[in-house]
């Protein structure tokens, strides 16, 4: 990319996300990144999917939407087919992925499957829909969550120079140290670049709201009596702004909170409970890919801020929309430019 160019980055960070999850969970790549293909039809039925499932979960009358599904009429018969059409692709590619592990076999009783989830879950015995459900709720996970906490990221860091250039710094130092590249180890140690993706998380968690439902009676820790079928609510985007939680400057972006000594070179980062910052949830059902998600964007982050600046188009304040997984309203259009070398 020699010109400044511009483009709408939360767009690309979600293709790549899809890309990146399928490759993970089914060892496919539906090229989403590649703006010469058409966007896949498996593509459009998950997006479809998860917006009507979202608008379920905000109707102010539930009957409404049980009434469209029994009917199957409207956001819901277009819902079922968005979830037809989503069960055959993946079955499609069990079927393949089923076929290619017994030849694999065939030719080599000692031959492993790939390196994929399904792959996995396959070999290890697992069939049918289970599989199914595994492979498509680790898609829905995996999918808008990291792209959605690094567009908020960008936007933040646009606006925050500074920090900007100490992430800048922390990826070249950790390059010229005679590193292999960003590989595994050099991710895990850049404190500073997850200081920057925690403290965007904090002010736009990806998951701005989560509600469970209680199988029977029970009672909170601090005493509450929750009801059997009662929903309780937990809001991430909530407690991320509160006062008591996180001081009088909450609504600053300030990623020197996270570390144990503030302003120090190469710090150590704080241990902060899940139950204080709850964006990947906490206790049992804490997110499963929290650590790739950290690698993931750490990496993509990285790989950017150290070849280009981003500066966003329009520079008012985004529209965050929290829908299953929260949003930038309109997207995030931003001038690309090469970075200059020092
Ligand atoms: C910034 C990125 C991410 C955030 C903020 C995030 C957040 C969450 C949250 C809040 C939950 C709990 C949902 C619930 O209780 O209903 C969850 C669950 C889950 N996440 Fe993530 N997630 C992220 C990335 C990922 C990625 C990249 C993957 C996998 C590729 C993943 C896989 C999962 C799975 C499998 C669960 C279900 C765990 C269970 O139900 O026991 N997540 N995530």
């Amino acid at each position: 990319m020699e010109a400044e160019e511009v483009l709408d980055l939360q767009d690309v960070l979600r293709r790549l996300a899809f890309d990146a999850v399928c490759k993970v969970s089914l060892g496919y790549d539906p090229c989403c990144l590649d703006l010469s293909k058409p966007v896949p039809p498996l593509v459009k039925a998950f997006d479809t999917a998860s917006e009507i499932s979202a608008m379920r979960g905000m109707a102010p009358m539930i009957v409404v939407w049980k009434l469209k599904r029994a009917l199957n009429i409207g956001s819901e018969k277009k819902l079922k087919e968005a979830i037809d059409l989503v069960h055959g692709c993946v079955l499609e590619i069990i079927r393949n992925k089923k076929k290619a592990l017994e030849e694999a076999k065939a030719k080599s009783a000692a031959a492993r499957g790939g390196e994929d989830l399904l792959s996995r879950l396959l070999s290890a015995g697992h069939d049918g829909d289970v599989v199914r459900d595994m492979v498509i709720s680790f898609i829905m996970a995996g999918r808008d969550t990291t792209s959605s906490a690094m567009t908020w990221l960008f936007w933040l860091l646009s606006k925050h120079e500074n920090a900007e250039k100490m992430l800048v710094k922390e990826v070249e130092s950790m390059l010229g140290n005679g590193r292999n590249g960003l590989d595994f180890e050099t991710l895990k140690e850049m404190n500073f670049v997850k200081a920057c993706i925690c403290e965007s998380m904090r002010l736009y968690p990806p998951v701005a709201w989560d509600s469970k439902h209680a199988l029977d009676d029970d009672v909170l820790p601090d005493g509450t009596f929750v009801g059997k079928g009662d929903r309780v609510t937990y809001f991430p985007y909530g407690m991320g702004r509160m006062e008591a939680l996180w001081g009088k400057d909450w609504f600053e972006f300030e990623p020197d909170r996270w570390f144990q000594e503030p302003g120090a070179e190469n710090g150590l980062l704080k241990p902060v409970s899940p139950f204080k910052f709850p964006v990947f949830q906490a206790g049992p059902r804490v997110c499963l890919g929290k650590e790739m998600a950290f690698i993931q964007m750490k990496y993509v982050v990285a790989s950017i801020l150290k070849k280009f600046e981003i500066r966003p188009v329009n520079r008012e304040q985004p529209v965050f929309v929290p829908l299953l997984t929260g949003h930038m309203a309109g997207g995030l259009n931003v001038l690309v430019k090469r970075r200059e070398l020092k």
